[in-house]
């Protein structure tokens, strides 16, 4: 089975996200290709990075009205992502729209909470009751909306997949223990994320600012 591992290439230099990938191509089962990236590389970007011959997670995080949204992936189409995200909050007709318009083989995940975010981060733009709660209301929006999974935290995991069994999970926020958070909030370690439920984690600076990628890489995968 191939590793669970997608690795995200946070970085707007082309040569080095496909140097990173190239490195640790042999203990990821993916990669993702997010913001800086696509800013920066555009389709040519992606199209070069497929070449590399693993699936690609596009995350770009859409999150706009419906039409919008629906012509933004229809313009995606023709790089049939593996995966393509869009946010959960973007509501129940953004998301039927947003599934609609993607390629068949392309899972529309959902981004429910982002990791980056706590019960105070909630608070402040106006919603009510803890991140765990937040994160199920949403997971039931998107499985009722008709998309393939949701983005959240190993926090929360298991309580979504115990609630859409044949969900896909995406889990980013993962550090290995001891590992540093950085921006992130919501953290669990990517063995826990694994035993709660995840579909597939996210792994970004973990491996891409080791000193060796690969092996850092190997270890996340060793643990698992
Ligand atoms: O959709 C995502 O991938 C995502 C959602 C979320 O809630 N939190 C989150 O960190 N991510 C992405 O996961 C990656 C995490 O990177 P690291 O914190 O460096 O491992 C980044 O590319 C984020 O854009």
């Amino acid at each position: 089975m191939s590793s669970p591992i997608y690795v995200a290439l946070d970085t707007p230099q082309l040569d080095r996200a496909k140097a990173i990938a190239t490195k640790v191509k042999a203990h990821v089962g993916g990669i993702k290709l997010g913001l800086e990236f696509f800013m920066a590389n555009g389709r040519h970007g992606v199209h070069e990075m497929a070449a590399i011959g693993l699936p690609v997670f596009l995350d770009l995080k859409l999150h706009d009205i419906p039409n919008t949204v629906a012509k933004a992936i229809q313009a995606l189409g023709p790089l049939e992502p593996a995966v393509l995200t869009v946010h959960a909050s973007g509501g129940r007709a953004m998301l039927e729209d947003a599934k609609a318009a993607a390629p068949v083989g392309t899972k529309v995940v959902a981004v429910t909470m982002l990791t980056s975010l706590d019960g105070d981060d909630l608070a402040a733009i106006g919603v009510g009751g803890a991140a765990h709660d937040q994160v199920l209301r949403l997971t039931e929006l998107a499985r009722s909306s008709g998309v393939d999974g949701i983005v959240c935290s190993g926090g929360e995991v298991a309580a979504a997949r115990a609630a859409w069994k044949d969900g896909f999970f995406v889990v980013p926020g993962v550090r290995p223990a001891n590992g540093s958070h950085g921006d992130q909030k919501r953290v669990v370690t990517p063995r826990h994320a694994m035993d709660s439920g995840a579909s597939i984690l996210v792994v970004g600076r973990p491996i891409t600012q080791a000193e060796n990628p690969d092996q850092a890489a190997r270890e996340i995968e060793a643990t698992l």
